[in-house]
């Protein structure tokens, strides 16, 4: 429950069965993803990404499964420019109330392609996910080290090829509060068609600093988290996903719709489906 000041509605996007199992040495297995899926739903998580097929061929089957299990969140996938994997993703997605089509493309300092072929590749990927989908997000791999206008562009070409949420992920970790809120604030105030999308954050704790920096994004305009149970993620890992609905749940505007008495039944059972394997 949220009292009457806390007017502005936080989404959150749970990736522990996506980029949480990353970090696995023994992948899960359907079954378990999709009971962790039902208590997410239950719990009242907005979105849940299930996997990734283009790096994981099983994902493609547990996205299908789980699609047909959950009633109530939006089950998202992901998957690169590549259209084979959009397609993947999409086809795995048919039996879901609620589907979304996750794209990410690379614009770092480490890609080594133009920035012409970054926004081709976007508008084409984007729109190819859009012509599958109604609902796609757009991510953009590695944003904190890309340079601002880079990303200003692509986020507007992302907007305009159909994307309905942008995601600026700390992919590697590196940014301070400062510094990632500068880089949204710049995004909010440069892309003229910002207005017409949700602006997602998807924090790395490299620096241990992944929950600080989420929060650090809703000041500036950021209205979706990314975060996981446990903070169970590549490397260091994601933002935890109980650190950041408990932090929210104290703050006199923001609410999520999280039902907190979930989350200790959520942590023990991430724990015991990782135990030894991390
Ligand atoms: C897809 C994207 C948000 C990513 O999760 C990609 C990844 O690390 O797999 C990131 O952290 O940049």
């Amino acid at each position: 429950m949220h009292d009457a000041s806390q007017t502005i509605k936080i989404t959150i996007f749970d990736t522990t069965l996506r980029d949480g199992e990353l970090a696995l040495k023994r992948k899960l297995t359907v079954e378990q993803k999709i009971r962790l899926a039902m208590i997410l739903d239950e719990m009242g998580v907005d979105a849940i990404e299930v996997g990734y097929p283009g790096a994981c061929h099983k994902d493609r089957d547990e996205i299908f499964m789980v699609s047909q299990q959950v009633k109530h969140s939006t089950i998202c996938g992901l998957a690169s420019s590549q259209p084979d994997e959009i397609a993947a993703v999409a086809s795995a997605l048919k039996p879901a109330v609620r589907g979304r089509i996750n794209v990410f493309t690379p614009i770092g300092i480490q890609s080594n392609i133009t920035a012409s072929e970054v926004l081709e590749t976007i508008q084409s990927s984007v729109s190819l996910a859009r012509n599958y989908c109604q609902d796609v997000e757009w991510s953009a791999f590695d944003a904190t080290r890309c340079h601002p206008d880079l990303l200003c562009k692509a986020v507007e070409t992302a907007i305009k090829s159909g994307a309905t949420t942008i995601a600026i992920p700390d992919s590697l970790g590196v940014a301070s509060p400062i510094e990632f809120s500068h880089l949204i604030e710049t995004v909010m105030h440069r892309v003229p068609n910002i207005d017409s999308c949700t602006l997602a954050v998807h924090c790395h704790d490299d620096r241990f600093l992944a929950v600080d920096n989420s929060l650090a994004a809703l000041d500036v305009g950021a209205r979706q988290i990314e975060c996981s149970i446990n903070g169970l993620g590549v490397r260091a890992g994601n933002a935890d996903l109980a650190k950041v609905v408990e932090a929210i749940s104290n703050h006199s505007t923001y609410y999520t719709s999280i039902d907190c008495s979930w989350l200790k039944v959520a942590s023990e059972m991430v724990s015991q489906f990782t135990a030894g394997s991390l």
